[in-house]
Formats: C-alpha cells, sequence, structure tokens
C-alpha cells in the first residue's frame, strides 16, 4: 500500500539516524536484529493469526487468548528462549495489546518460587513450573483486603500430628479474590478490562497441605512446629517487588504505543482553516495539540530510560540478596514503589490524553487506544495501590531527613537531600536540562523538609508515628511524587548526557525532549517554586515560551521519534498508527469487516415492528 503523503514528508525531515535511536532504546543494535527475528517467528507463523480480538466477546477473548498464550510458550519453547525480555517480544507480538491468561503464571508464580523456594523445592516445582507443567496463580488478596496484608484472614493453622497446614478462608471477606490466572474454584465476573485474564476467587475450607510446601529459602516451619524466621523478613515480599520493578517500563512502552498512534494519527489529519483559502493543515500543527503529544512523548522516551535503570537497580539488589546482603532492599523497595506508581499514573492519564487528542476514531477500537488503556490502568490499582505505594515511598524520605539530622549516609538515590541548591541568575528561554534536574531536585529537598516538619510536630503532640502519618497523608503523597519526579529525571539527564557523548545528532534531539520533561514538570507546580522562592515569575514566563520554542524544534523530529519505537503495525494494531498512514480506507475496510454489520437484522425488525403496529 503507498505511504500517506503527509507522513512520507514528514520522514525525510528530522536530523538524526531513526535506526540508530531504534538500537538505543532496544539495548544494542543485536538487541533490534533479535527483537525483529522473534516477531517475524510470530507474524509469519498462521497459528498466531486469528479473529480480530476487537470484535469478540469476553469469552471469546478468553479462549483466543489462551490459544495464543499456549501458542507462545511453544513458540519460546521451539526456540529456548530463556530471557523474559525475549520471551515478552513475543508475548507482546500475539496479544495484541491484551494481557495473556498466562501472565500470572509467568510473573507472579514463577517469581516467588525463584525467589523464595529451597533447592529440593525447586526441583519439585519451579522446574515443571518453568516447563508449564504446572500451572499457577498467586492468591494473596481477599474480598475484603488486598492493600493491608498484615489484614488478611485466610489461616493456615499447622497440625504437628500430620505436618500438614490447614488452610482456611474463614470469613466471606476472607475470599480470595482477584486471583489472576485461578482456573480452579470461579471468575469474579466481568472487569473494566483485562478480559484475557480470568481473575478468579478462591475459597479455603480446610484444606490439607504438606508442612513442605511452604516456601523455605527464607523462613520455614520445622517438624515440631517451630517457626524459623528469616534473615529479613521484608524478603517475603518480594515478589509483588519483583513486578513492581518491571512495571515502569511496562508503563513506558504502553505509552510509547499510545504516542505513537496520536502523533502519527495527527499527521494524517487535516482539519479546519488557519488561513481561509489555505486548505486544512495537519492537527500536529496546532500548538493546542502539540502542547497535548509532546509533553507525552518526552514522558515516554523518559520512563522508558528511567524503566531500564529500576530493572537493573533491581537485579543488582537481587543478586546481592541472593548472596545474603540486604543493605539495599529498602531502597529498592521504595524506587520500585515511586516509580511504579507515578508512571502507571501518568501512563493511563497519558493514553486517555492521546484518546481524545484523535477525536473520534480514538474513541473506535480501530485506533486500539481504548484496548491500551483499559489493559494498563489496572497497573495503577494492581500490585499495590497507587497512594498505597507512594507512602511507603514517603516514609522512607521521613526516615531520610533523620538520617540527614544524625549524619547517617544516604542511599545514593536520596543523595540529593544532602546537597545545597542556589539559583542567582534569572532563567532565560533557553534552560538546560541539568538546570532543570537541580530544580525538580530543589523542589524534593524542600518539599521533604516540609513535610517532616509537619509530621514530626504531630509525632511531638501525639507520640503515635501512624497517627501522625496518617494526618499528613496528602502532602506525603505529593512528597514521594516530588522526589520520583527528581529519580525520574535524573535517569533522563543521566542517559542523555551518555548519549550526547556517543551519538550527537540522536543525543540532541533527545536533550530536547529532556527539556520538555523537566519545563512541564516545573510548570505542573510553579507555585511551589515561587513559594521556595527558587524561582520567579519572570523564570516562570521564560520557561513557558521555552517550551513552545521547544515544541517547534521537536515538530520536524516528532513521526522520526515515534518511528523509533519501532512498533510493527501487527504488535501495535492500530489503523489510526499504521506506519503507512492509510487510515481511511482501512478504517472503512475494518468497520465493513465487523460481525456486526452480518448479523442478521431480525432483531431490529422484530422490536420496531412493535412500534409500527403500535397507535403512534
Ligand atoms: C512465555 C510467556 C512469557 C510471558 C512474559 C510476560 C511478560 C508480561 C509483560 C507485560 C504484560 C503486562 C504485565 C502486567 C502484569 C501485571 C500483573 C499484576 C497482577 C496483580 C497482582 C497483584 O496485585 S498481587 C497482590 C499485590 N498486593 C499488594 O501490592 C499489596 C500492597 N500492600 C503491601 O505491600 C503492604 O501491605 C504494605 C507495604 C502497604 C504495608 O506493609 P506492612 O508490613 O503492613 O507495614 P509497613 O510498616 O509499611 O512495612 C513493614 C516494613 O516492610 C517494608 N516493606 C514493605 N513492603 C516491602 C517490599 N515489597 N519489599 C521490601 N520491603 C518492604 C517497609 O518498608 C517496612 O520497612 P521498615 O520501615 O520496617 O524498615
Ligand atoms: C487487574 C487486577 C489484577 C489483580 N491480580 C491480582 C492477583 O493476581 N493476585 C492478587 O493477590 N491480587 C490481585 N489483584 C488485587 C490487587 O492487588 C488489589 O486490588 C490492590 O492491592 C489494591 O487493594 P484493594 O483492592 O484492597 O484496594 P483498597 O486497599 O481497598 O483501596 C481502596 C482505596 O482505599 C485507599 N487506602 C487503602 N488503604 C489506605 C491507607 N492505609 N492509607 C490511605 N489510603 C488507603 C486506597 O488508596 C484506595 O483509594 C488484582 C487487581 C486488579 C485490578
Amino acid at each position: 500500500m503507498p505511504m500517506n503523503p503527509d507522513l512520507e514528508k514528514e520522514r525525510q525531515g528530522g536530523t538524526f539516524d531513526v535506526e540508530q535511536l531504534t538500537h538505543i532504546l532496544d539495548g544494542g543494535r543485536d538487541k533490534t536484529l533479535k527483537r525483529h527475528f522473534l516477531e517475524q517467528e510470530v507474524l509469519k507463523d498462521p497459528v498466531f493469526r486469528g479473529p480480530d480480538t476487537r470484535f469478540l466477546s469476553r469469552e471469546e477473548l478468553f479462549g483466543e487468548l489462551l490459544r495464543k498464550h499456549v501458542a507462545v510458550i511453544k513458540k519460546t519453547q521451539e526456540l529456548s528462549i530463556d530471557d523474559i525480555n525475549e520471551a515478552s517480544t513475543i508475548y507482546s507480538a500475539a496479544m495484541n495489546n491484551n494481557v495473556g491468561p498466562l501472565t500470572l503464571h509467568s510473573v507472579a508464580f514463577v517469581a516467588p518460587l525463584d525467589l523464595m523456594a529451597d533447592d529440593e523445592q525447586k526441583k519439585k516445582w519451579l522446574i515443571p513450573a518453568k516447563k508449564y507443567e504446572i500451572i499457577g496463580c498467586y492468591a494473596q488478596t481477599e474480598l475484603g483486603h488486598g492493600s493491608f496484608i498484615r489484614g488478611l484472614e485466610t489461616r493456615a493453622d499447622y497440625d504437628v500430628n500430620t505436618q500438614q497446614f490447614v488452610l482456611n478462608t474463614p470469613t466471606e471477606t476472607a475470599i480470595k479474590w482477584w486471583v489472576g490466572g485461578c482456573v480452579a474454584v470461579g471468575d469474579i465476573g466481568p472487569k473494566f478490562g483485562f478480559g484475557g485474564v480470568d481473575n478468579g476467587y478462591l475459597c479455603l475450607n480446610n484444606v490439607r497441605i504438606p508442612r513442605d510446601n511452604l516456601l523455605a529459602k527464607t523462613g520455614k516451619v520445622l517438624e515440631d512446629g517451630t517457626y524459623v524466621k528469616p534473615e529479613n523478613p521484608k524478603v517475603v515480599y518480594g515478589s509483588m517487588l519483583g513486578i513492581r520493578a518491571a512495571l515502569p517500563k511496562v508503563g513506558a512502552y504502553n505509552l510509547s504505543k499510545a504516542v505513537t498512534i496520536a502523533i502519527r494519527y495527527s499527521c494524517v489529519r487535516h482539519q479546519s482553516e488557519i488561513k481561509p483559502g489555505c486548505g486544512e493543515p495537519q492537527v500536529l500543527d496546532y500548538q493546542t495539540q502539540q502542547h497535548k503529544l509532546f509533553p507525552l512523548l518526552a514522558t515516554a522516551y523518559a520512563f522508558h530510560t528511567v524503566g531500564v535503570w529500576m530493572l537493573d537497580f533491581h537485579s543488582t539488589v537481587m543478586n546481592e540478596i541472593n548472596e545474603g546482603h540486604y543493605h539495599r532492599l529498602a531502597e529498592d523497595h521504595v524506587l520500585a514503589a515511586g516509580l511504579k506508581a507515578v508512571i502507571n499514573w501518568k501512563t493511563h492519564e497519558g493514553i486517555e490524553i492521546c484518546r481524545f487528542s484523535c477525536g473520534g476514531h480514538g474513541y473506535s477500537l480501530a485506533s486500539s487506544l481504548p484496548v491500551i488503556y483499559v489493559n494498563h490502568v489496572a497497573n495503577s490499582t494492581a500490585e499495590g495501590e497507587t497512594v498505597i505505594l507512594l507512602l511507603q515511598t514517603a516514609v522512607y524520605l521521613m526516615k531520610c531527613v533523620i538520617d540527614l539530622e544524625q549524619g547517617t549516609p544516604l542511599d545514593p538515590s536520596v543523595a540529593y537531600l544532602d546537597q545545597s541548591f542556589s539559583k542567582s541568575e534569572q532563567w532565560c528561554s533557553d534552560v538546560d536540562m541539568h538546570s532543570l534536574l537541580k530544580a525538580i531536585q530543589f523542589r524534593s529537598k524542600k518539599f521533604t523538609e516540609y513535610v517532616s516538619s509537619f509530621v514530626k510536630k504531630e509525632l511531638m503532640a501525639t507520640g503515635n508515628q501512624q497517627l501522625a502519618f496518617n494526618k499528613h497523608k496528602v502532602i506525603l503523597v505529593e512528597c514521594a511524587k516530588a522526589h520520583t519526579e527528581a529519580v525520574i529525571m535524573n535517569a533522563f539527564v543521566t542517559k542523555v548526557d551518555e548519549i550526547l557523548q556517543s551519538n550527537p545528532s540522536v543525543g540532541k534531539v533527545l536533550s530536547l525532549l529532556c527539556q520538555i520533561y523537566g519545563v512541564t514538570e516545573i510548570l505542573a507546580h510553579s507555585g511551589d517554586y515561587i513559594q521556595y522562592e527558587y524561582l520567579r515569575k519572570i523564570d516562570l514566563d521564560n520557561i513557558q515560551d521555552q517550551l513552545f520554542k521547544l515544541y517547534t524544534y521537536i515538530r520536524p523530529e516528532a513521526v522520526l521519534l515515534v518511528d523509533a519505537f519501532d512498533f510493527h503495525d501487527e504488535v501495535l494494531k492500530s489503523i489510526l498508527g499504521r506506519y503507512d498512514g492509510q487510515v481511511y480506507e482501512n478504517m472503512f475496510k475494518w468497520a465493513k469487516a465487523s460481525p456486526f454489520n452480518k448479523q442478521d437484522q431480525g432483531t431490529f425488525r422484530k422490536y420496531i415492528q412493535q412500534l409500527k403496529q403500535a397507535k403512534l
């Protein structure tokens, strides 16, 4: 199919090599080549062809995705794929923006076995689980409790005579609920999205399991019932930590898809007139459309950068823990908590902005933006609700203030809290990314000190830390967000500095995105900068001008920047986001193919006929 002339023209501009940026995003040319190979292994294999999942009922969708997920597993076994990133490539190429039915087996059942099973148990369960000879799920949440783990009611009473645990969900609120991939007892019913996953309920009534079913690499129960505590009790939270550490990159992936669709479509879509008689411009030429999408384009790159960094950091910490060193577990936990919370929340807002920036067609499943949205938003609740996780990060920051007062060294990711910040010169409209980072770190430091003063005062008055925290939860959450934004910006600036050395042309365009991210973040909290007397009105006016100027620099690069995400059309599955931009012809073809247009209109006639018989 010929290329849409608008997109053809967009791809003749640009100042950087798209392919080199794709290699950077993938982690090197070899990784890109391997990803292309794996995608083609899926796209050329007829077993992965099937009905358009957007037209399927919930039951049909579950069945079709299960069929494809099994095919994904067979393909990874056939190709001897062990690497989770490579497995995810095959999975994503097959799932058409859905979450597959066996995802929880991989991310929430196999992972804890790997983390907490002893060698015997690994032989018994981890090896067959990795081969899908046993399929598992993660049944923690109950009808009455999800966030408050210490409030869970399920019981595991040890029967010393039989060396067994007797499992019970003693109350209705104890019923296990939301259990992804729980095909045993029952499905909890239709959901907002996640239609590919059968989230189940599980009632336990005197279910007996052997003593050695308790994963014993950390804590264990001896034959006489004595409980041997793990060296570090927090390791039992490790399986949640693993998924949280992975979710920032999942958020970046979903936002990158949405931005690709919205920016390509905004170049194809012509609407209204700027100068009468001069034709309808591309909607991406409107400043308002740029203001919707370019900060999100910058955000997608920022989130990808920090998502990769978080996975590397978490993997390092897990290796240290495997050698018995727990000193970075707390930092890992609060970084994963803050990044998972902020990135997934901002991503779901961003996908929604991408959807309505495409007008009516964004609302059609032909765009796939609704599909990406409803499957993504779960990540702001699942695996730790947003506020819950931000409070974890906030409590850690309050401890950092005490550490500072006591002269205890801080963890690297919060070292900036011990720095002094000053800004004397007036900002013009070309503030560099390092100065923007300093400002964002300054705000986080000031906010942390400000919140800590309130919490301390409350603690003095009540002597109860939980009460003190509970009274200031709103500003504690904002404090955690401010810190997390400092972590994101620091990762982005660090990566761009590195790329500026290795590939100046790519680095330059990324530094523009980094400035857009930083300026947008500062303008979103401009009141704080005035209140803390770090910025003046003139500074803010100048960086507002800078933002609009940056949009003009990014406008000719925008399509190339989303092309660099390198989503195959069959992976993106969006008519609005097609690489060739042939939207209208394919929208019409897709609509005509809808089963709704094929169904017998008998129903319509039957009921309308009743009206005609009535005396209107
Ligand atoms: C071939 C096929 C290949 C397939 C490949 C698949 C790839 C797929 C890729 C992409 C597709 C999309 C994937 C999407 C997947 C998403 C699936 C999600 C499914 C959802 C699952 C779930 O939701 S499971 C249930 C999750 N539940 C929670 O998160 C509960 C949240 N609540 C808590 O964590 C705790 O209650 C809370 C931390 C809030 C409170 O803990 P508590 O002990 O009550 O009290 P507290 O004082 O706060 O903490 C004590 C102490 O412990 C520290 N701590 C707390 N948590 C952790 C932790 N996780 N790690 C480490 N430390 C922790 C805390 O800081 C305290 O420390 P101190 O202050 O005492 O020092
Ligand atoms: C798509 C999806 C898949 C899931 N898959 C699984 C799974 O496979 N296995 C599993 O075990 N669970 C699963 N879950 C459950 C998930 O882990 C919980 O929904 C999540 O932990 C939130 O807990 P909750 O539902 O009890 O919400 P609640 O904690 O009841 O939250 C309700 C509201 O109360 C607020 N709140 C609660 N406590 C506090 C507090 N201390 N301070 C301030 N505000 C508070 C929250 O911020 C929120 O606004 C899944 C959920 C979803 C949506």
